[in-house]
């Protein structure tokens, strides 16, 4: 049974320094702090309660949340995982209270990182608080690490319901929903997260971020910049630990009935069409 998958949920970060990703997760990337405790936080981009989190660790160790629609899902997601050999926990109550959802389980995809389905996100009465004008209107997609682009594809579209939109190389950009793109795995000897997105309002905010990034010496390692594949205008920047963070604003919709998906050369002008190319080590051409 295909493990039908609604939507990117949130993403769970480690770091040996909690105090100074906070600090970049408020000050410079923009987000909303909840649930502060001397080595953990959450934080909060859009309606949901949290879509992002760092807590003490290996960096190396990050987790993504996917949203499945009811438990019935998710038991069956259990036992699908758990059928073809996966080894699948459920979450704690205290992990579940961490997340805002009402229950979870968790595994490792083919490449060695975690992933999580969960149920029930909880949504906030309220939008999320941004902690600067960055003009962020949510949490959107994440890069992937992929020791195997093919075989992950394989995983996450044969045993999961994601659609490729696009290919850039070996590069596939997999799509959950009408929006191009959820999940791009990038091919590398290692797994996790490569990016975490946030879409925000308008170019000017793409804009306005470059120059308070470059004011505040964070490195930009794309951009600013247009993806001829979504149609996002884009920058990418580095923050603690070497995570890699993009705001991008017009990713474009996709009609389920007509859409064919593009194959694209694995080349600079795929990645960007107004001719900036990445320093980002998996995208050197
Ligand atoms: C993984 C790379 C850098 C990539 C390529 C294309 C798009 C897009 O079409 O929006 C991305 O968001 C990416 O992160
Ligand atoms: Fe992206």
């Amino acid at each position: 049974m295909t493990i039908n998958i609604i939507d990117i949920a949130y993403t769970r970060l480690k770091t040996p320094d909690v105090a100074a990703a906070t600090d970049f997760a408020t000050r410079i990337l923009g987000l909303e702090p909840v649930d502060r405790a001397v080595d953990r936080l959450s934080f909060r981009s859009d309606s949901r309660m949290s879509t992002m989190s760092y807590e003490i660790g290996d960096p190396s160790e990050t987790i993504v949340g996917f949203e499945l629609a009811n438990g019935e899902d998710l038991l069956n997601a259990a036992k699908t995982l758990e059928a073809l050999g996966y080894e699948v926990c459920y979450g704690s109550h205290e992990e579940r209270e961490q997340r805002h959802v009402s229950e979870f389980i968790a595994f490792r995809d083919p490449s060695g990182g975690r992933i999580e389905f969960a149920v029930s996100p909880q949504i906030g009465g309220n939008g999320a608080q941004l902690s600067r004008d960055a003009g962020i209107t949510g949490f959107s997609h994440v890069g992937l690490f992929s020791r195997d682009p093919d075989r992950d594809e394989h995983f996450w579209t044969q045993i999961c319901n994601a659609r490729v939109s696009d290919r850039v190389g070996e590069l596939p950009l997999l799509r959950l929903s009408q929006i191009h793109h959820s999940i791009a795995l990038v091919p590398a000897d290692r797994c996790g997260i490569q990016h975490i997105n946030h879409q925000v309002q308008s170019i000017d905010d793409v804009q306005r971020s470059y120059a308070l990034l470059s004011q505040h010496k964070v490195p930009i390692v794309f951009g600013p910049g247009r993806h001829p594949t979504s149609g996002a205008r884009f920058v990418y920047f580095e923050g603690p630990d070497g995570m890699v963070f993009e705001y991008s604003v017009g990713v474009r919709e996709v009609d389920e009935e007509t859409y064919r998906e593009r194959q694209f050369g694995f080349e600079p002008k795929s990645f960007c069409m107004w001719g900036a190319t990445p320093k980002i080590k998996e995208l050197s051409t």
